[in-house]
């Protein structure tokens, strides 16, 4: 046996899955291996990316021990309810314990029909299969809580969208795939049973310590609340628009999911959106944490009948549970904005000096990586502030702030190189911009992944100087903005 599968999931009542077999790939052919996360997770990269291996993650093979199943959810997507979604392309090989003692899912997207596919193919094109990998694996070295992608095969089949694209399968690695949706779906049912086993399988493999608690269904729901109240300020801070957060689409372990139409912004605007379909900018930057909020409470409301039998007190535990989330994420996100800034204290004023540069980025359409990475330049007493004041379209509107942050830094301890360190090992020199994710996917659809290729390695090491790539570092050149991604089906 070449992958030493554990399944738990699997062996979740009937109702929770579906088997199904992946749909044959008729000439796989390896795209890209991530031999890293392969170490990781105690999986042999030779072999996976040998002949017999690319059969498993192209689907044509399915390895002794997998599970094989497409898992049920629903889902509220853009605000209304679907009472099933599923797994409609993708199947859950199953799990592996890694190097680290950590169980994860090894899925693969794009391999087919299942029973959730409804209308759909169950299909992935290649374009959509290369983003999910470039900015998912980015995700990962910013070192933001995500799904990871294991690697990238071509199926050697047609896919048809608005033209034929070539067919492929993403092998992504989670610490479960299970979603708020999950939990949707069995309540939506009345399934109350349903629920609870979900939820103590969710204890069991997420949250070990809410099992200890007094009451464990309100520690989960509280835990599910902790992390998204610390990933959605990531985002935040990083430039990152998910671009679809349907509850089908919030993972309950607290890691990013679905990397569809997601994009990084260039220019600083909350209210920017790249989604294709989110006409009405629901899931614009600046509406991320209300999102998440929303769908939380989604969530809570699946867990009324596991938190307390009088219905009413179910209610008010819930919301008790769900008041948590604002400070949770302003503390979080405050202290992220701080660190950027280069402050380790804590001081009255910290989070207007930090609004008020936000206000100005907007004003001046300022690049918000740029700006903030540049930032550490200007920081020392001798410090080069052309960088970053050269990013506003006034440059003297960054000068009159300035002056209130150099005040404010001359009252930190840190010596100015330790400040300049500690900013840039927050604030990343490359993301994964979007004229630069197309240029490979463009690149790659025409059957050259050198592009591809040496984005991956460039955004593997995010917040390191890397001279000779400078140019990954650039905003796109007018006639490169990229303003619209497509949905990832
Ligand atoms: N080509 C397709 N064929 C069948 N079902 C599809 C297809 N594309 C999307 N779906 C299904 O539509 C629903 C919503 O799609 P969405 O784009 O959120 O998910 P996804 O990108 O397929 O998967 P994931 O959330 O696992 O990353 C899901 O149930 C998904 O399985
Ligand atoms: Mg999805």
């Amino acid at each position: 046996m070449q992958i030493a599968f554990d399944n738990s999931y699997a062996s979740l009542p009937d109702r929770f899955f579906a088997r199904v077999r992946p749909a044959e790939a008729s000439a796989p052919r390896l795209v890209k291996l991530n031999r890293p996360l392969a170490d990781e997770l105690g999986l042999d990269a030779d072999w996976l990316s040998g002949p017999d291996g690319v059969e498993v993650l192209a689907g044509r093979r399915v390895p002794e021990g997998a599970a094989s199943i497409a898992t049920a959810y629903a889902g509220h997507q853009f605000g209304s309810f679907v009472p099933q979604l599923g797994d409609g392309r993708a199947i859950l090989l199953g799990e592996v314990v890694g190097r680290d003692g950590r169980r994860r899912d090894l899925q693969l997207k794009g391999s087919g029909r299942t029973p959730f596919s409804r209308g759909g193919d169950g299909k992935a094109a290649l374009g959509p299969v290369l983003r999910e990998y470039v900015v998912s694996e980015a995700m990962a070295a910013l070192g933001i809580p995500t799904t990871r992608a294991l690697a990238a095969v071509l199926t050697g089949d047609p896919v048809v969208r608005e033209e034929v694209m070539p067919g492929a399968v993403l092998t992504r690695v989670a610490s479960s795939h299970i979603r708020v949706g999950t939990f949707q779906f069995f309540a939506a049912r009345g399934d109350v049973e349903g629920v609870r086993l979900l939820a103590d399988h969710v204890i069991a493999r997420h949250y070990p310590d809410a099992a200890a608690a007094e009451r464990p269904y309100r520690a989960l729901l509280d835990g599910i609340i902790a992390r998204q109240a610390a990933l959605v300020p990531r985002w935040l801070l990083v430039g990152f628009i998910h671009g679809v957060m349907n509850t089908d689409n919030m993972q309950v372990a607290g890691e990013t999911i679905d990397y569809g139409p997601c994009a990084f912004m260039d220019e600083y605007d909350p209210a920017t959106v790249f989604s294709s379909i989110d006409q009405h900018g629901r899931y614009a930057y600046g509406n991320q944490p209300r999102i998440a909020l929303w769908n939380l409470t989604r969530l809570a409301e699946t867990l009324l009948p596991l938190l307390d039998p009088d219905p009413d007190r179910a209610v008010a535990d819930a919301e008790d549970a769900l008041k948590a989330f604002a400070p949770s994420f302003e503390r979080h996100y405050h202290a992220g904005l701080r660190r950027k800034l280069g402050l380790f204290t804590e001081q009255e004023g910290d989070l207007e000096l930090a609004g008020d540069l936000l206000r100005r980025m907007a004003e001046n359409s300022a690049d918000f990586t740029l700006t903030f990475r540049h930032l550490a330049e200007a920081a020392g007493p001798a410090g080069d502030a052309e960088p970053v004041r050269s990013r506003f379209i006034d440059p003297t509107s960054f000068d009159a702030w300035a002056e209130g942050w150099r005040a404010r830094l001359a009252q930190e301890p840190q010596d100015a190189e330790t400040r300049r360190a500690a900013m840039r090992a927050v604030n990343p020199a490359f993301i994964p911009r979007n004229h630069r994710v197309e240029a490979a996917i463009q690149a790659g659809l025409r059957g050259d992944f050198a592009p591809f290729e040496e984005l991956v390695a460039v955004l593997a090491r995010p917040y390191d100087d890397q001279p000779d790539y400078a140019s990954y570092m650039d905003p796109p050149e007018p006639h490169q903005r990229v303003t619209r991604t497509f949905c990832g089906t």
